[in-house]
């Protein structure tokens, strides 16, 4: 007997070698295509050349990344066969036959759902551990032997310890099975992941995006998916993600740069102009500002055709208009139709008058320059941002169409005390833009996508959720979010208000609860805010063995800054990212301290990597990060910080669950009393 047959480990590893033999045939295969003789021109051949390429790309094998991570033994034969090694990506051999299964196909979604108590039919589940890219451990579940105890996976928990350096990766390998129900459910459905930090929330909004492609490619390619963040640094944050998942057209996106499309934002509004123009009731403002352009006719339309006049009255005109504004369709969509309406009741004229008119007198008739100058003086065309601009600068404007809507406090709160001169000159702030946004859509339907992920949502306004809404009218989203998270004054109460400005009422909420990133102890301190910042969620439960670390440290006034130096410099001794959390004011002074003590440091967003590997992060900028071990500066300072108490208390929640492995609180000041208590 050869040590392959004796020894199981040999055996799996003949296979990773042998799946990446297959895979670099696989290359190989492609490389090697001609495609002269099947491409009729240039054109075509330029395209397929680049599907090509991309798809060689596609079939790099990665020495970083293991071509599988585990391996399911049925326990009868299936059509496909009976066992399978799950991996990134489908590998097969010469014959066709596979060596490697995609992890989102069905016959492996057992490996993250089966369990003792519905084993679904595996007899055998294995994972495997790598070390830098060998092979080097497994471990067995027999989900139908009774003899065989509960054991918590060491590999699931290795993972998790993992020190985070890097930008955020990948979960496939440990996908839970609360998780990957969301992961999978239907690309019909819209679904609210209610999560604390750390649940993996963005995790399993970006896996379920390279599920979904996986399952509805086609459809999704010609719909398109967009996945929303809160900031810029968050997105690089997670941008490498789904390419590693062999996904390279998800778009990203913040909900700013999504609106910003038709004004220029310069400008920030005061919280309570904010509140007022991210409130739903500015939708209907809007509405019938925008439809405040229809004029009732007061002449006829008359249309000369050579020796003849036809004359529609204006009476009959305004019927037309009437029945348009009823059906409630876009004002531009409207006003395209109007022309042609009108032409067909001339036609309908000459029909009585004994003509036979076709199609082209009547496109002839909707062109003609009366029926054109009828048009724009009953139905002119609304430029939005100008209508917008004109809502916030004319205060008699703005009455006429908020009356009874809005009172007249949120009236003045959000009127410019100094109107700009034009669209170009304003400072237009970043709820202006998601105005502008929906009137736009008041006039020209917004192309809807097939799916979107919204991250961090429960930061949005109404009517930011009305403009995520509009571009996934059509398909589907997974709104993923922490109500104690929420730190704008207009953040959401509830899932169910928030996913009516969606317009999704239907989705399911769902509720993940045990924790990946914080430590036991320090979630347990985080939580203590949780009955002042949102009463009634549920603590998370940290699945991390991982002991961590949580120290306070009281200094005076003058040592504060010294002392932040130093709790940073011991944390750099040990293995993984470094993450210094400030108040936003604070973080100048920070810098300055850092620099003297000769530490170097990078703002969020850039890349940690081995050398550099320290991290000064405001706390405004802190959503949605993590790092192995977090110094937070001046808890106070945090909650000074922002406009009223309980907003500060939930930056501080923020900032106190970034920490994966440590976590050392430095202050000066008293600690805010709901922390101590
Ligand atoms: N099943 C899992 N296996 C291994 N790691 C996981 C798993 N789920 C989540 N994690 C890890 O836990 C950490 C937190 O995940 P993630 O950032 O998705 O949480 P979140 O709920 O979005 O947090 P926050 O509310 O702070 O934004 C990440 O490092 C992620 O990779």
């Amino acid at each position: 007997m050869s040590t392959t047959d004796s020894d199981p480990l040999a055996r799996e590893r003949a296979h990773l070698g042998a799946s990446r033999a297959a895979l670099r045939a696989m290359r190989e295969d492609v490389e090697a295509l001609d495609i002269r003789d099947v491409t009729a021109n240039w054109v075509n051949a330029a395209v397929l050349s680049r599907q090509i390429e991309e798809r060689v790309k596609a079939l790099a094998d990665l020495s970083h990344t293991p071509l599988f991570f585990g391996r399911l033994d049925y326990l009868h034969t299936t059509q496909e066969g009976q066992r399978f090694y799950i991996g990134r990506r489908h590998v097969h051999d010469a014959h066709g036959d596979p060596m490697v299964i995609d992890w989102r196909a069905p016959v492996s979604q057992p490996f993250y759902r089966a369990s003792r108590k519905d084993p679904q039919d595996v007899g055998l589940r294995r994972r495997f551990g790598y070390t830098g890219g060998e092979l080097t451990a497994y471990e067995d579940e027999h989900l139908t032997d009774p003899e065989e105890a509960d054991t918590t996976s060491r590999l699931l928990q290795a993972e998790i310890e993992r020190p985070r350096v890097g930008p955020m990766r990948d979960i496939v390998a440990t996908i839970q099975p609360e998780q990957d129900e969301i992961v999978r459910s239907g690309l019909s459905g819209s679904v609210c992941v209610q999560g604390g930090p750390g649940t993996g929330k963005t995790a399993v909004g970006l896996h379920r995006v390279a599920y979904l492609l996986y399952a509805h490619r086609e459809r999704l390619a010609r719909t398109g998916t967009l996945v929303i963040g809160p900031n810029r640094s968050f997105l690089r944050y997670i941008e490498q993600v789904l390419p590693a998942l062999g996904e390279l057209e998800v778009r990203q996106s913040t909900v700013d740069d999504l609106v910003g499309t038709h004004v220029e934002v310069r400008g920030a509004d005061e919280a309570a102009a904010a509140v007022v123009k991210g409130d739903a009731r500015m939708a209907e403002v809007l509405r019938r500002a925008v439809r405040s352009h229809v004029t009732p006719p007061v002449e006829p339309v008359v249309v000369v055709r050579g020796s003849r006049r036809w004359r529609v009255p204006a009476y009959e005109v305004e019927e037309i208009v009437r029945e348009l504004l009823a059906r409630d369709m876009r004002y531009g969509a409207a006003r395209e139709a109007l022309p042609r309406r009108i032409a067909h009741a001339v036609l309908v004229r000459m029909e009585e008058a004994g003509e036979a008119p076709d199609d082209r007198v009547q496109d002839a008739v909707a062109r003609n320059a009366a029926v054109k100058a009828a048009v724009k003086a009953v139905w002119p065309p609304v430029d939005p941002a100008k209508l917008v601009l004109r809502l916030l600068s004319d205060a008699e404007f703005l009455a006429e169409h908020a009356r009874g809507v809005l009172t007249e406090e949120e009236q003045k709160a959000i009127l410019w005390t100094r109107p700009p001169r034009g669209v170009r000159s304003a400072k237009w702030s970043p709820a202006d833009a998601v105005l502008v946004d929906e009137a736009a859509d008041l006039v020209e339907r917004t192309h809807s996508l097939g799916h979107v992920v919204l991250d961090e949502a429960q930061d949005l306004s109404p009517m930011q959720y009305r403009a995520v809404g509009r571009r996934c009218s059509t398909g589907s989203v997974t709104v993923l979010g922490d109500l104690a998270q929420g730190t704008t004054p207009w953040a959401t109460r509830s899932w169910t208000e928030a996913l009516g400005h969606l317009g999704k009422p239907d989705a399911v909420v769902e509720e993940l609860t045990a924790g990946f990133r914080v430590p036991r102890e320090v979630i347990a301190y985080a939580s203590r805010l949780l009955p002042h910042i949102a009463p009634g969620l549920a603590e998370v439960r940290s699945v991390r063995e991982n002991p961590g670390s949580l120290e306070v440290r009281a200094v005076g006034e003058a040592e504060r800054d010294p002392a932040v130096v130093t709790a940073c410099r011991e944390f750099l001794g040990r293995e993984g990212s470094v993450g210094l959390i400030a108040a936003d004011a604070r973080v100048p002074e920070l810098a300055r301290a850092l620099d003297g003590a000769g530490l170097g440091f990078l703002a969020p967003g850039e890349e940690t990597s081995a050398r550099a590997r320290l991290t000064l992060v405001p706390a405004s900028l802190a959503k949605g990060l993590e790092y192995d071990y977090v110094v937070l500066d001046e808890p106070a300072a945090v909650v000074g910080g922002e406009p009223d108490e309980r907003t500060g208390l939930r930056r501080l929640y923020v900032a106190l669950t970034r920490a994966v492995s440590g976590l050392t609180l430095v202050h000066a000041a008293p600690l805010p009393a709901h922390l101590t208590a």
